[in-house]
């Protein structure tokens, strides 16, 4: 049997619900092998941040050559990358690394918290976007990237085009989670634009729902799936993560990384 590995690089939740520990579940909920090199680690939970501290840039490299080195990715996703001189720390290695690369953008938590300085923000437009096999921005990010107002489907539409036209990624998926009417993401890859519905579940649950989303694609390219069956893929996961909620923590609570595997139990 083809083993498959994925490894993600990014911060840390102690709850559980996004960051590392959110795209480790994933991984191995979609048999692959999970890896992870630490970029920050963060106290958070369910109702915010309430610390952030930075690895040195030489530990990062470091724990990046420990995997590089010996057990080679299938798949690499990055997260949280908080400072320009992080971003500038990976590009070498990921240019060197030919797997398949996601870009999950992130720059704040759902809870408001910044998760990356706003000059940090250029520099992921410069450094990382453009190595990008997929850029998973949520609607914000996506603003962000390509400084430009977001509101209805056709601006996700043009959002995406010109993530991959204009700042260089291969693919683009913009994910509409902040959205209250619908749950449709917006995928442009080799030049088609495609859309993912899903039915919109009526939760506050929804901590690291992009971390989760991101992983699950990784996890599939890692495989060796298309662009367009991975998101696809991932979205089916994530759907089911939030719907199968577990009602964790007093604040904005986890999603279900086993929510998948529940399908056409009771319960749903
Ligand atoms: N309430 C919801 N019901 C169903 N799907 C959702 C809901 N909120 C977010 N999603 C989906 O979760 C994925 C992550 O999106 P989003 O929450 O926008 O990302 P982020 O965590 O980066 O802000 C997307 O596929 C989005 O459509
Ligand atoms: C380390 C880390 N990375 C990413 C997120 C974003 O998660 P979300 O915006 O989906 O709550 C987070 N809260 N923490």
């Amino acid at each position: 049997m083809a083993i498959h590995t994925a490894l993600t690089i990014a911060g840390t939740d102690p709850t559980g619900g996004a960051g590392v520990q959110a795209d480790l579940k994933t991984f191995q909920e979609r048999e692959v092998f999970g890896m992870s090199v630490i970029t920050s680690v963060l106290a958070q939970n369910t109702t915010g941040v309430q610390m952030i501290n930075h690895m040195p840039l030489d530990l990062i490299q470091a724990q990046l050559d420990s995997v590089l080195t010996d057990i080679p990715p299938s798949a690499v996703k990055t997260g949280m990358i908080a400072t320009p001189e992080m971003m500038e720390a990976l590009v070498d290695r990921l240019q060197a690394i030919d797997v398949p690369y996601i870009c999950d953008p992130v720059m704040i938590a759902k809870s408001g918290d910044p998760l990356m300085d706003e000059h940090s923000r250029k520099s992921l437009r410069e450094t990382l976007v453009p190595l990008a096999t997929i850029v998973t921005p949520n609607i914000p990010e996506a603003s962000d990237l390509i400084e430009m107002k977001i509101e209805t489907v056709a601006d996700m539409e043009k959002a995406a085009k010109l993530i991959v036209n204009e700042l260089g990624a291969k693919a683009a998926v913009i994910k509409g989670g902040y959205r209250t009417d619908h749950s449709t993401d917006v995928l442009f890859s080799n030049q088609t634009m495609t859309h993912l519905h899903a039915d919109r579940t009526n939760t506050k649950h929804l901590h690291g729902t992009g971390c989760t989303f991101s992983a699950a694609i990784t996890a599939e390219l890692a495989k060796g799936k298309s662009i367009e069956e991975a998101v696809s893929i991932g979205k089916a996961f994530i759907t089911d993560a939030i719907s199968y909620t577990l009602n964790l923590g007093s604040g904005n609570g986890p999603t279900n990384h086993w929510g998948f595997r529940l399908k056409g139990l009771p319960g749903k």
